[in-house]
């Protein structure tokens, strides 16, 4: 039997605006005149070597960094302010690299927290909660703690507790590296049904190109500050985005080649 439960009667969806960002930390400058933007219910992926500020600019997104100069609004799909038109910040879940569970809460526990801090009533939380451990293929698991789950099985627990608030706006900072090729698929298709479904827009960190074209309506290839003048980023168009069995397209792999070599420079 396919249960559905109905989104939060006040979900909209918004982009993302970031213009001329710059952010240093103490006298090290980290992010650069960065502009781009995310359209609603769209994706970016971000890629770029270790160091160069990828989780710097997830938590500027956040809004849990300062920045010194430039602008991150929030964007109807109409085009103007979310806070303006709708009197909130946009909801909005991080996904941090060692999935951020409280390990002294099971599986159910975990999912149930942000509903409760959202004060939903307790039947709709359990109705919301068991809906959500059916999509993540968790039934079962519910009263497993955080160390008592596979990695593959933490990665899907902390997605779905970004997702069960419904939030607007998801941040994934390289959600997928600690497993296995075969655990990375599933749940790299996990994202994407998740997705099709609730229609957030999300900003996606990773190390594999593979990964960038597949879950990124764009992709912004990031390099390190270098106070020599030149960008310190490239933003792709991608027309690969969520396509299956393209890796062996001349098209696709020749856009690989081009970030590759962008992460080389
Ligand atoms: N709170 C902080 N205080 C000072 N410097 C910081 C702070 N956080 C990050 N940095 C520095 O800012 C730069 C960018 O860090 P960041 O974590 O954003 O890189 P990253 O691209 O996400 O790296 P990785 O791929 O290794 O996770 C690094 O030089 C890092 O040392």
């Amino acid at each position: 039997m396919t249960r559905t439960v109905s989104s939060t009667a006040d979900q909209y969806q918004t982009g993302i605006h970031v213009r001329s960002l710059c952010k240093t930390f103490g006298e090290q400058p980290v992010l650069n005149e960065l502009s781009f933007s995310v359209c609603a219910g769209k994706s970016l992926s971000v890629i770029g070597k270790s160091g160069c500020g990828k989780s710097t600019l997830l938590s500027v997104l956040a809004q849990l960094q300062e920045y010194q100069s430039g602008v991150v609004e929030f964007v109807t799909p109409q085009g103007k302010s979310f806070i303006e038109e709708y009197g909130r910040m946009p909801r909005l879940s991080y996904v941090l690299q060692e999935y951020g569970l409280f390990p002294w809460k099971n599986a159910r526990e975990n999912l149930m927290l942000p509903l409760q801090i959202a004060k939903m009533d307790k039947e709709r939380i359990q109705e919301h909660v068991a809906l959500m451990l059916q999509e993540l293929d968790l039934s079962g698991l519910e009263k497993r703690y955080p160390c008592e789950l596979s990695g593959g099985q933490k990665q899907r627990l902390a997605l779905g507790r970004a997702l069960i608030s419904k939030p607007e706006i998801i941040l994934l900072d390289e959600p997928l590296s600690s497993v296995d090729a075969i655990n990375r698929e599933n749940l790299q298709n996990l994202i994407l049904s998740l997705w099709k479904k609730y229609q957030f827009t999300f900003v996606l960190v990773t190390h594999s190109v593979g990964e960038a074209v597949y879950l990124g309506g764009n992709i912004l290839s990031l390099s390190k500050f270098s106070s020599e003048d030149v960008s310190q980023y490239t933003l792709y168009d991608n027309p690969y985005f969520a396509e299956e069995n393209i890796r062996d397209k001349k098209e696709y792999f020749e856009l690989c080649k081009i970030i590759h070599h962008s992460l080389q420079e």
